[in-house]
């Protein structure tokens, strides 16, 4: 088996150790080392373990003619190809909803955050300020807006859009949202049938869907414009949802009001121009890493693999 050792928490490296042979690819090695790593174990390898940053892609499986099973330690599987595990009989489980309401949970702290402004608030104190300059004040830099009471647009009510929901729900706010259709569970939800819609009728718009070729740049220059510069805009899913230059440069030239961003196009490399901005809550792709998530997350990782080698049902299969 074959796990990119650099995400994974150690209590599901010594789980899988304990069970399986165990190699561990570090994906940041020099692609030289990780060439001869594929030559040495490719004909032993009958599973990988993949996560949300390094999955198993064509190049891979192509170089693993043994593989059987990709267990991955993530809910997106973004990073795995699926067309070619299906083509090939590989099978794909995943880790849904034991991170659901963490996630959740970081949508909401991402909206507070920016609405409030809690991030550059929190270096007014430590950085002295206050002592210095006397009581925080409402100034444009520091400038603080309620959040109760807004508009929550959500972009696929699946599992974690449902959870953001229905904690916005108890902030007082109204909710919208977005899918391919008309879900029976949102009846309560104000259906738009666009994404530019739903962000011309939000203050706050939250990308909560999967990645796949559809959703890939769901968020574009039109939909930051129908935001506008009051809105904010917040991702928990991936960061090829959005068009980052686009996003980058509503930001500085103030067409868009605020961003929480937990995920980027390219991680980890975030755009340095994010950096100066105290509208900008910025977080190192962190929506299910809680002990807890990841304590269950590696449960069904080890709990998948052993179904299959046992030859049982799969606990979370995908493929
Ligand atoms: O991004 C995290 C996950 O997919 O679990």
């Amino acid at each position: 088996m074959t796990c990119s050792s650099v995400q994974v928490q150690p209590y599901l490296l010594e789980a899988l150790e304990e069970k399986f042979t165990l190699h561990k690819l570090d994906t940041t090695t020099e692609p030289d080392k990780a060439a001869r790593f594929l030559r040495t174990h490719r004909d032993s390898i009958r599973a990988v373990v993949g996560t949300a940053f390094v999955g198993a892609d064509a190049e891979l499986i192509d170089q693993l003619p043994n593989l059987e099973i990709v267990s991955s330690y993530s809910v997106g599987v973004d990073k795995i190809d699926l067309a070619k595990c299906k083509e090939k009989g590989i099978r794909v489980t995943n880790c849904p909803d034991v991170s659901t309401d963490d996630v959740a949970d970081l949508a909401l702290g991402l909206m507070l955050a920016v609405s409030r402004r809690l991030c550059p608030i929190d270096r007014y104190v430590r950085s002295g300020l206050w002592s210095k300059l006397g009581d925080y004040k409402l100034t444009t830099k520091f400038f603080s807006k309620q959040f109760s009471g807004k508009t929550v647009g959500i972009i696929g009510p699946g599992n974690i859009g449902m959870a953001i929901a229905k904690r916005a729900e108890a902030f007082g706010c109204p909710i919208s949202y977005f899918s391919r259709s008309q879900k029976p569970a949102c009846i309560n939800y104000n259906y738009c049938p666009t994404v530019v819609d739903l962000a011309a009728n939000c203050d706050i718009l939250v990308v909560a869907c999967a990645l796949t070729p559809d959703t890939r740049h769901i968020i574009n220059r039109d939909v930051i414009d129908a935001l506008g510069p009051e809105g904010v805009l917040v991702n928990i899913g991936r960061g090829p949802h959005v068009d980052e230059a686009e996003l980058v440069s509503a930001l500085l030239e103030g067409r868009l009001g605020g961003a929480g961003l937990d995920v980027f196009q390219d991680e980890p490399n975030v755009p340095e121009e994010l950096f100066k901005l105290d509208n900008v809550v910025l977080m190192p792709h962190v929506g299910s890493a809680t002990v807890e998530a990841r304590k269950a997350m590696a449960d069904l990782v080890v709990g998948n693999l052993e179904a299959h080698f046992l030859n049982k049902p799969l606990l979370t299969p995908v493929v």
